[in-house]
């Protein structure tokens, strides 16, 4: 594939050689930190034994093939990147990078990582794993980011296979357990991403992105984080109705989650019933519901792996 046409010229030519830490930014190592984290819980919660080795390189490869992706991400949009505040400072609109560079460690990353994943942890395993950088790298950051306000709606299931993939990486199979935890990262990404959106709408504005706060507005956008916060909390209790042989999670979760997606919720209709009178206004409960979404999904994930582990380790005590 051919580097994009800058779209304004914003995109300076590198005015110095890249190091190893601009690769790494490429990866966007701290949003990448979640995704690693709900793969290995998926590995850890997942209902039979798997050989340390082959689990480790199943996470490595979850972490190779999300940062090959971002990276991907961050070649197609360095126009847009150079345009926004939040993001002017990455390698490429910063200059530090050549596009070329960026495309080709984002391509070499992700080959890598499918490939081995199919050998270490099964074929299945690789499939998933293509299908979400795919998803990330080309559906969502090259189709639907720049043409709907849905894009993050029906993007957000990139991000969403990782504990998928740890689980069928014990199992083998993909079964209800799975699915579910597909749909709770899939339900939880639009109340995440656009408390954030609410906050840094202007920067979406000025480079034409159709983020939902820019087309639909404030309100509807509250309006729709509250609608999907509510969703959230039942779809978080699933699991447990879910029998014991496919990894269904007993109390340890079951309390975890009521408590956790309660809270949510909670945070979410401040949010989403929240008049602000004038621009000034601070937009602290927006902040504080982003900051709690992270919170939110590293503590629902641990308390799953707890579920499992916790008698296991008390019947040895
Ligand atoms: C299409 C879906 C998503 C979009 C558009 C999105 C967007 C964003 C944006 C713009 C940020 C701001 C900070 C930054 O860029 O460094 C952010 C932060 C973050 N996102 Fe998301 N996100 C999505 C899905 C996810 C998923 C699936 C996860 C993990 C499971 C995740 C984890 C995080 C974390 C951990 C942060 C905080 C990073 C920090 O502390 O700097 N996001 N997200
Ligand atoms: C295994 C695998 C491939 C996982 C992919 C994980 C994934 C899709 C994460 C999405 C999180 C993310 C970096 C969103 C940024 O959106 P953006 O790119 O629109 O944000 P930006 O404005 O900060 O560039």
């Amino acid at each position: 594939m051919s580097t994009p046409p800058a779209k304004n010229g914003a995109t300076p030519a590198a005015r110095q050689p890249a190091d190893w830490r601009d690769f790494f930014a490429l990866t966007k190592p701290r949003v990448m930190t979640l995704v690693i984290f709900t793969g290995l819980c998926g590995l850890l919660a997942a209902p039979g034994h798997i050989n340390p080795v082959i689990g480790f390189a199943t996470i490595l490869c979850i972490a190779v093939g999300a940062g090959g992706a971002a990276a991907l991400n961050q070649w197609w949009e360095a126009d847009i990147d150079a345009g926004m505040k939040r993001t002017a400072k990455r390698p490429l609109p910063a200059g530090r990078m050549d596009r070329e560079s960026a495309r080709d460690f984002g391509m070499a990353l992700s080959g890598l990582s499918v490939l081995t994943m199919g050998l270490a942890a099964g074929w299945l395993c690789a499939l998933i794993l293509a299908v979400s950088i795919v998803y990330y790298a080309l559906v969502y950051t090259v189709w639907l980011k720049p043409r709907t306000p849905q894009n993050i709606v029906i993007g957000g299931g990139a991000g969403a296979f990782p504990p998928m993939i740890g689980w069928v990486a014990v199992t083998g199979h993909i079964t209800w357990m799975p699915v579910l935890l597909f749909l709770i990262i899939f339900m939880w990404t639009p109340p995440h991403f656009w408390a954030l959106a609410l906050f840094v709408k202007t920067d979406y504005a000025k480079v034409g992105i159709p983020m939902m706060p820019v087309v639909a507005g404030e309100k509807s956008t509250r309006r729709q984080i509250f609608a999907y916060s509510v969703l959230l909390l039942p779809l978080t209790l699933l699991p447990v109705f879910l029998p014991k042989n496919d990894g269904g999670p007993g109390w340890i979760y079951g309390v975890s989650a009521g408590v956790l997606s309660t809270l949510f919720l909670l945070l979410a209709i401040r949010v989403g019933f929240r008049n602000r009178r004038d621009e000034d206004d601070s937009m602290k409960p927006e902040k504080q519901l982003f900051a709690f979404s992270v919170l939110y999904l590293f503590a629902l994930f641990a308390a799953l792996v707890a579920d499992r582990w916790v008698p296991i380790i008390g019947g040895y005590l």
